[in-house]
């Protein structure tokens, strides 16, 4: 099926469905008009998120944990897969580490055994986090990494790494399966929730309940934060696209957690908040010093780049958290 021009209807499966980026994805497939299954354990994610689809016909919600294979499922035809079933807050992958690297190495591969046999082409979602503590900078798709394989990042950066083998092993094997690897640098946005333990919700929210904003470190690792909009249209771009290696989709612009912190705090006061102040925590280990995506490849392959500034993100997301406390 020619999928770069689909003005038919397709059968879209979105693991991670009830995630903060897997539910906004599912809004957008059904908005252009595709019938959609997700799929989701609800370790991480919330029905909440998926609440206000209701019982719209091209809409069907699966509570499975995508470590046990999804043959007996019952899904019918399939042409495409988003697998974004994971969880990705440093606090929750490592709260269980086996079970993180479990859906990243059997959860994957159960996704590409479902590809192979419904011969649909399949979309994984890595991260940032494959480039380690970078010693390259910025991170060009190229770079191999500099990642601890024995640490406690490692069941996170070390799965989501095996996960990427897998998908390559699959299509050395497979040479029909359509593989398209997407890596996804720090995305945030609404439905991101405060206790997510991710630094922009944790900002945002803490800011807002009038608690002081905890830098972990000294505030000098950079980020380069991405707006959940840009990060959707990247994936449906590589999706639709032929391109099968790997592409970087963040926001190049880098800021430092302490830049960080006085941007969130001053648009928080903004809002007619007492002045919010910041607390220093230690350092969480094998947290990376630097990161910023090299976005040259989806440029030239995808024609993309992110839109959205940092400021109107925000914005957007600070509203929402205003929204959640109502
Ligand atoms: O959102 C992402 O793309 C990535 O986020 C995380 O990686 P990390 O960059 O460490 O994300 P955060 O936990 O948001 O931390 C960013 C920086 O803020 C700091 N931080 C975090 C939380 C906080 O409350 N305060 C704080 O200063 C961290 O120490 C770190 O330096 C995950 O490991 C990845 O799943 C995911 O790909």
């Amino acid at each position: 099926m020619d999928h770069t021009n689909h003005l038919m209807p397709l059968r879209i499966l979105v693991t991670g469905a009830a995630g903060f980026l897997g539910s906004h994805l599912v809004d957008l497939l059904l908005e252009k008009g595709h019938e959609v299954i997700g799929i989701d354990s609800f370790e991480t994610g919330s029905p909440k998120n998926l609440q206000h689809i209701g019982d719209a016909q091209r809409f069907r919600l699966i509570n499975h944990n995508i470590q046990t294979p999804l043959e007996g499922l019952q899904l019918g035809h399939i042409d495409q897969i988003f697998n974004l079933a994971c969880p990705a807050s440093p606090i929750h992958y490592q709260k269980d580490p086996v079970s993180t690297l479990k859906t990243c190495f059997r959860g994957t591969e159960n996704i590409l055994e479902l590809a192979k046999n419904k011969n649909a082409r399949i979309l994984h979602t890595s991260t940032s986090e494959v480039y380690g503590d970078p010693k390259v900078h910025p991170q060009p798709e190229s770079y191999w990494g500099n990642v601890n394989p024995f640490g406690a990042r490692s069941c996170y950066d070390e799965g989501k790494r095996v996960a990427e083998a897998l998908c390559y092993a699959y299509h050395e094997n497979y040479p029909d399966l359509e593989i398209r690897i997407a890596r996804i640098f720090n995305t945030y946005g609404p439905r991101m929730a405060h206790s997510d333990g991710r630094v922009v919700s944790s900002f945002i929210g803490d800011a807002l309940d009038g608690e002081n904003i905890k830098i972990t470190g000294d505030g000098t690792a950079t980020r380069s934060f991405q707006y959940f909009t840009d990060c959707l249209d990247g994936l449906q771009r590589l999706m639709n696209s032929n391109y099968t290696q790997p592409v970087n989709i963040g926001n190049p612009g880098e800021f430092s957690m302490r830049e960080f912190a006085e941007i969130v705090a001053e648009m928080v006061s903004e809002k007619g908040k007492p002045k919010v102040l910041i607390t220093y925590l230690p350092r969480p280990s094998d947290d990376p010093n630097t990161r910023k995506p090299d976005i040259s490849r989806a440029k030239e392959i995808l024609g993309w780049e992110p839109t959205v500034p940092l400021r109107e993100g925000l914005k957007k997301t600070i509203e929402w958290h205003i929204e959640q406390r109502k």
